[in-house]
């Protein structure tokens, strides 16, 4: 059990990526706080958690609200004593011709993709910096190395995301925290089906077509799962990974390959 005894904020891991990521790393050891903005999902996730023998919590809270992002730290740090990993994993998408997208659009993308990474990592390295150790891992995407039609909005705030992981990731080095990123490629969850929906739209594309589509650039030739993501960061949140910081890798079946 290589988490045994840390302790881990998960966020949007009341379903898809997160949820799975949440599970794995109670598996490897971890006591989990469940974030998400659902409160129903959040809870179901917390039973699995303790179904596995691991103490967790749920944590309603928005990441794109500062004090909110805050006091979960303060929370999650008052129940388990420290905080040595965050997974700062939530996110939406919004699919759109770059010539539609409206000012709100943009801000409400990068309230959430953007500044609810910098919220989380910085309420985090707050506490690490404290404990002069720690794992913050972000969320970025394939589509945060390389510019996706129809996602341009999306496109951009994963690539905020890889340089905000590179500059926090020197600025906390001399603190003993390690900043990653994982990218994933195209993962079968409800945001997937959401982007299937909406880019079939554009591309008169009937249900399911548009996942189809992308599926044949995949070179391992089948959809991603959570758990297929939740492999890597179960190795950035561990020791193995001490060496390894500023990174923002790819974990997508080879779509793209860098
Ligand atoms: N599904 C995919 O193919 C890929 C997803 N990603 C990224 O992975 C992360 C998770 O994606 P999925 O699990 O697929 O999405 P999902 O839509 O299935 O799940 C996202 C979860 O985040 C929660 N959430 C949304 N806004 C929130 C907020 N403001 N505060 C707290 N929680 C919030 C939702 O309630 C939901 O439970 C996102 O950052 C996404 O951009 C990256 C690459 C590919
Ligand atoms: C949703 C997402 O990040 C991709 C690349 O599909």
């Amino acid at each position: 059990m290589k988490l045994k005894g840390k302790v881990a904020i998960i966020t949007g891991a009341g379903r898809g990526i997160g949820r799975g990521i949440a599970l794995r790393l109670a598996q490897d050891g971890a006591d989990v706080v469940v974030n998400d903005i659902n409160s129903e999902t959040v809870n179901k996730v917390v039973k699995e958690i303790e179904a596995l023998g691991r103490k967790a919590i749920a944590i309603v809270a928005d990441v794109s609200n500062g004090t909110a992002v805050y006091a979960m730290v303060e929370q999650a740090v008052a129940e388990f004593g420290k905080l040595d990993i965050m997974v700062a994993n939530a996110g939406i998408a919004q699919v759109k011709q770059a010539i539609e997208i409206t000012e709100e659009d943009w801000d409400r993308i990068f309230s959430v993709n953007a500044k609810g990474i910098f919220l989380c990592d910085q309420a985090a390295a707050k506490q690490m910096i404290k404990q002069k150790s720690g794992k913050i891992i972000n969320c970025a995407s394939i589509a945060g190395h390389s510019g996706f039609s129809l996602l341009s909005s999306y496109s951009a705030t994963k690539f905020a995301v890889v340089g905000f992981t590179q500059a926090l990731a020197k600025e906390l080095g001399p603190f003993g925290i390690n900043v990653n990123a994982y990218c994933p490629g195209i993962v079968g969850t409800d945001m997937w089906d959401l982007i299937d929906e909406k880019m079939g739209i554009y591309l008169d594309l009937p249900k399911g077509e548009t996942l189809k589509k992308y599926t044949e650039l995949i070179t391992l030739g089948r959809v991603e799962t959570p758990e297929d993501v939740a492999c890597l960061v179960s190795y950035l949140a561990s020791d193995d990974a001490n060496y390894m910081t500023g990174q923002s890798i790819n974990i997508c079946g080879g779509i793209i390959m860098s």
